[in-house]
């Protein structure tokens, strides 16, 4: 199975207040960060942007693709990963910007959420599998979920709705839910699920990388 990344980065960052993507973070800055876990576990990966961001520096062959249309949120940008991918992958990782945290462990565990194709025992069932997304304490995680490329008509679907919210897409294609339990194989304490929304989630984020000074200060 051919397995692409999809990394978001477009959005408002209003409540952090400052573009996410460009957050220093460690040595390195935030997007390339997880641009980097996410390909380490899978064949290729483009990052999706709003039309006019400013997008940091990449690794070598990553692609920037441009929403169709601003501020569709993150079904929008599904849509625009996947459409740029052109039918090269059987499947994708989506993930936000925002997860410092992520490694490439994680990732190969969503994807395996997916089942194995080549397993004929098992190819009903994977079949039938359109998405695997971590729901933690009944929580759906759709930015840190694996999903078919068969999901780009109905996500497009949605998007002509007005449907913008991505777990209504659980309720069109037929997803499998991965627990927690299954997932700390992976990562024991599903710090890949972690992402900075606030200043305050990202000064805490630094301290627990051993960085001291956040470059802003919060707001008190
Ligand atoms: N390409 C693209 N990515 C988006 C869009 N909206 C949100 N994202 C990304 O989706 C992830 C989750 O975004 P949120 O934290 O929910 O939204 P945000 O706009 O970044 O932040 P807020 O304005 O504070 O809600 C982040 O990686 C965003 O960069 C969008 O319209 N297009």
């Amino acid at each position: 199975m051919k397995v692409g990344g999809i990394v978001l980065c477009g959005g408002k960052s209003a409540r952090m207040g400052r573009p996410k993507a460009a957050l220093p973070f460690g040595n390195e800055l935030l997007l390339p960060r997880v641009v980097r876990a996410v390909r380490e576990s899978t064949d290729f990966v483009v990052v999706v942007a709003a039309p006019d961001q400013e997008v940091p520096p990449l690794p070598d062959g990553v692609p920037v693709v441009r929403d169709e249309v601003e501020g569709r949120g993150p079904l929008g940008g599904l849509v625009a990963g996947l459409t740029a991918l052109d039918g090269a992958c059987d499947a994708v990782y989506l993930s936000a910007c925002d997860a410092p945290f992520l490694t490439p462990a994680f990732v190969r565990r969503v994807i395996a959420g997916l089942g194995d194709p080549s397993s004929l025992q098992e190819e009903g069932w994977w079949v039938s599998v359109w998405a695997a997304v971590p729901q933690i304490g009944g929580r759906l995680h759709p930015l840190a979920a694996a999903y078919r490329a068969r999901v780009l008509p109905v996500a497009r679907a949605m998007l002509a709705a007005n449907r913008l919210r991505m777990t209504d897409l659980f309720t069109l294609v037929p997803p499998r839910a991965l627990s927690a339990s299954e997932l700390r194989d992976a990562d024991p304490e599903l710090r890949s699920l972690r992402n900075l929304n606030t200043p305050e989630e990202y000064a805490a984020a630094l301290r627990e990388l051993g960085v001291i000074e956040c470059p802003f200060a919060p707001d008190p």
